[in-house]
């Protein structure tokens, strides 16, 4: 088997292309690259490993046509195009902890910062200044910290804040008033945390419900003197606002590590009496690059050589344990996925994926997505269990998923029924010897076969002499049948056949096929 290869695109900790080597994948690390040069490599990688610095964009990722994950060292993933990635079927996944701890420190050692005016204090000291009478700064304690975004950065910095013993109120939508509780936190509206604020610390993503959120209008609504703290995202902020309130005096303090253009060289902040900045640095310990690089190498490489998925943005979850179970069934559900597919006429409108017995016991949104890729096979060649959730949603395909714990017939089973103009449709498959999928029902009818290479469907009416006429029929086209299998619903009513052949069927032969009396329906498929 070639051994999957990885770029890594952005500085990184040396661990990240130790691990990928122990792990089975080859590793390039290029720092730095412009987008363009990073454009006319990308192609050659399965897995893009990255920081902040590179911006997945969708020409990257149109023109990186074997990438099947990008990996996020890191929390924040904006730079990344994720619907796009998730259409080209690529996984996106970051390390959502790592970092965690080092953000909220730098977050709080800005709130001191601020405070104490330390940036500029040393850098005059330093010039020979001692300005002892210039600098009067506040105290922490006994004041209150506007909490936006109570995740888990916003989270450890509540705790910081409080054993410093600040009052700590947060805003936050998705705070339940149990998590405000145990986090020892006043849960608040944001016109409430304004209002109450000495300090506001701002942790969420930057979305578009977040963009802006504080704006030139909700600034106005801050505390005389409130003192900001920004390590999160730039574009939170209305960055001309924050100078003209540090200009009036209104904010005595602001501080960001993040900038809504970076990198920031020329922002009209700068200077700014009051104003305090670091380039990005949130995330940069010695312990928090260690953390994420290991993380981000171990999971792509998981996913790259076992297919287990850990963190994904746009999949859901595979511990690398289940991955082994789940692959027979992944490639049982794209087979039945795929047969309905095929046979299925007219509009689907919708697709139910029940799972019985054994299967039942296992995660379903993998099977779900074997199944749909299977299916929209017939429409793209780009789909895969990735993006076939993605593309049947667009097509508004409506999709259930139903689990029965009890067995039926089979110890485990998988069956998919899709509605289509003309009824449903429904085919059914299982695993024999807990790896080998077999087709066992189709259309209702019972029948027993392996869904490989070249097929042959025909449905037909069940009287003697017709296997002898379709078997003749083949034989005079050189056609060579390598298995045979016959269902019916009762005997003398409807019968399918299904064979393989070992090669592709001409158009003429199935007219033919057609042709022969009592043959109802011939169709070629292949998997
Ligand atoms: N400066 C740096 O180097 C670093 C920055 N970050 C950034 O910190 C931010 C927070 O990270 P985590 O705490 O790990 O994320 P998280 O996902 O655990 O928490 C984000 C919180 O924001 C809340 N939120 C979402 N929309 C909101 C809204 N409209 N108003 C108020 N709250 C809202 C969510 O409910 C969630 O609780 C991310 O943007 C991340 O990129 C993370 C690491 C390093
Ligand atoms: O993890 C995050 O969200 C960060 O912002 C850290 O960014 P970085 O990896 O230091 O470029």
């Amino acid at each position: 088997m070639t051994r999957p290869k990885v770029l890594i695109s952005d500085k990184m900790d040396p661990n990240a292309a130790k691990i990928f080597e122990e792990r089975g994948c080859e590793v390039d690390v290029k720092p730095g690259m412009t987008p363009e040069e990073l454009a006319a490599v990308i192609g050659e990688y399965d897995g893009l490993a990255i920081r902040s610095a590179t911006k997945v964009t969708p020409a990257i990722l149109d023109a990186a046509t074997r990438l099947k994950v990008v990996g996020r060292a890191g929390i924040g993933v904006d730079n990344v195009d994720i619907p796009y990635a998730s259409g080209k079927g690529v996984v996106v996944m970051n390390t959502p902890f790592g970092n965690s701890i080092t953000t909220a420190e730098h977050a709080i050692a800005l709130i001191f910062a601020v405070a104490r005016q330390i940036p500029e204090a040393d850098r005059r000291t330093q010039a020979g200044e001692w300005p002892k009478n210039d600098f009067m700064g506040v105290e922490l304690t006994g004041k209150t910290l506007g909490l936006i975004g109570a995740g888990n950065i916003g989270s450890i910095v509540a705790s910081r804040a409080l054993g410093l013993k600040m009052k700590v109120v947060a805003y936050d939508p998705f705070l339940t008033e149990e998590r405000a509780v145990e986090m020892g936190v006043e849960k608040a509206d944001l016109d409430t945390l304004l209002a109450k604020a000495d300090f506001i610390t701002l942790h969420t993503p930057l979305t578009d419900q977040t963009r802006n959120i504080l704006s030139r209008e909700n600034l106005a609504k801050t505390r005389k003197g409130v003192r900001i703290v920004n390590c999160a995202r730039g574009g939170l902020i209305d960055e001309a606002a924050l100078k003209d309130a540090l200009d009036s005096g209104h904010v005595a303090g602001a501080a960001l590590d993040v900038f809504e253009t970076e990198p920031a060289k020329d922002s009209p902040l700068f200077g700014t009496p009051g104003f305090v900045s670091t380039p990005h640095l949130g995330a940069s310990t010695t312990e928090a690059q260690v953390n994420v690089a290991l993380q981000v190498a171990e999971q792509m490489a998981d996913y790259l050589v076992n297919g287990g998925v850990t963190n994904a943005l746009n999949m859901p979850s595979l511990s690398a344990e289940e991955a082994p179970k789940l692959k027979p069934y992944m490639g049982l559900a794209e087979k039945l996925g795929s047969l309905v597919g095929q046979l299925a006429h007219g509009n689907l409108t919708k697709i139910s994926i029940e799972r019985e017995g054994a299967a039942a016991e296992l995660s379903g949104k993998p099977i779900e997505g074997a199944v749909l890729a299977g299916l929209m096979k017939q429409y793209s060649d780009t789909v895969n269990m990735v993006n076939a959730p993605y593309l049947a949603k667009e097509r508004g395909l409506d999709i259930r998923s139903v689990r029965h714990e009890k067995e039926g017939a089979y110890n485990t089973l998988v069956r998919v029924t899709v509605a289509t103009d003309a009824g449903d449709r429904s085919v059914a498959g299982t695993l024999f010897g807990n790896e080998n999928p077999r087709l066992v029902e189709i259309f209702g009818i019972g029948i027993e076969a392996e869904l490989a290479g070249h097929m042959l469907y025909i449905v037909n009416e069940d009287a003697p002499g017709f296997i002898g006429r379709i078997g003749t029929l083949l034989g005079e086209h050189g056609i060579n049948i390598g298995t045979f299998n016959l269902g019916r619903r009762d005997a003398g009513g409807e019968a399918i056949l299904l064979l393989s052949v070992d090669q592709p069927i001409p158009d003429t032969v199935i007219k033919a096929a057609c042709a022969l009396q009592g043959v109802k329906l011939v169709k070629a498929l292949a998997f």
